[in-house]
């Protein structure tokens, strides 16, 4: 392990912008040519996708989609008032950001309730997510995590113009999410402005064409769990591939993933995360 070194790449995001990546934390400095995928669970091996490691594809039927996003949208109103912040229960929840402005205690305190529910709090059964999620890869999925024996799941709350997306990264670089597939279901404000940005092909590169920091990331300030990519030693082509309300975007963990500022005006990105393993 080498000293912190703080790095910064400037990279293009895909609306046009160039973004400055600015990411602290002891540089991991035994990377290999080994690809990390290549060794495990790969999900995405049996899919049409298996070269870009993603796809957008439909999501639930109407009634169960609609039922999903309205039931967690729910969830973050109770999360607010549990915060402290009395929201009505037709509060729009695009507009958090300016109920919980720029408090970093108060946003913790909703982010420390949203980032891990019991699968049983999911609005609709999970199967139908599992049974979504195993036909887009072709092979029979859970939501369950072998490494943890936990069945949880995350509302992503990303404010505009604000420091709260996690930096560029591979979650299979923390063990416990290894072997996995990932959702990104869109619940509110996820625009070709906000949604999640990834790298297409790069859960089969080598562990050396990124420098990465060893352990949790410190990004634009503030501590991340996840380790975060330094710097990288091949050109970085990030896209949104923006999933619509009807949609979900089914991806690979081993896929550079992060990074996903919310440059819209003035609409918070909400987002359910959640990971499968294979069933077993
Ligand atoms: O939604 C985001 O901005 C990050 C999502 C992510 O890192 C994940 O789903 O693993
Ligand atoms: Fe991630």
């Amino acid at each position: 392990m080498e000293p912190a070194d703080p790095a910064s790449f400037d990279y293009l995001h895909p609306n046009g912008r160039s973004l400055t990546n600015q990411v602290e934390g002891p540089r991991k400095s035994d990377a290999s040519d080994s690809i990390l995928l290549a060794q495990d669970v790969d999900l995405s091996a049996r899919a049409a996708w298996a070269a870009v490691g993603f796809a957008v594809v439909p999501g639930l039927a109407p009634t169960a989609q609609n039922q999903l996003q309205a039931g967690l949208m729910h969830l973050l109103r109770e999360a607010l008032r549990a915060a402290g912040c009395p929201v009505a229960s037709d509060f729009d929840v695009t507009r958090y950001h300016h109920v919980v402005g720029d408090d970093p205690e108060l946003h913790h305190a909703v982010i420390a309730q949203t980032k891990a529910y019991e699968l049983s709090q999911l609005p609709i059964a999970p199967a139908l997510l599992e049974a979504l999620v195993s036909a887009a890869c072709g092979q029979a999925v859970r939501a369950y995590n072998p490494h943890t024996r936990e069945a949880v799941f995350h509302l992503r709350i990303v404010r505009p113009h604000r420091s709260d997306h996690n930096p560029l990264h591979r979650d299979a670089w923390l063990p416990r999410y290894q072997d996995a597939l990932n959702i990104y279901l869109p619940v509110a404000g996820s625009t070709v402005r906000s949604s999640l940005t990834l790298v297409p092909g790069s859960h089969h590169w080598p562990e050396n064409a990124v420098e990465r920091t060893v352990g949790g990331a410190i990004y634009n300030g503030i501590p991340f769990t996840v380790p975060g990519v330094l710097r990288p030693t091949r050109p970085l082509d990030l896209i949104r591939p923006n999933p619509g309300p009807d949609e979900v975007l089914v991806f690979s963990p081993y896929l550079l993933h992060g990074a996903a500022a919310n440059l819209n005006e003035d609409a918070t990105r909400i987002s359910l995360e959640m990971r499968f393993w294979q069933a077993r």
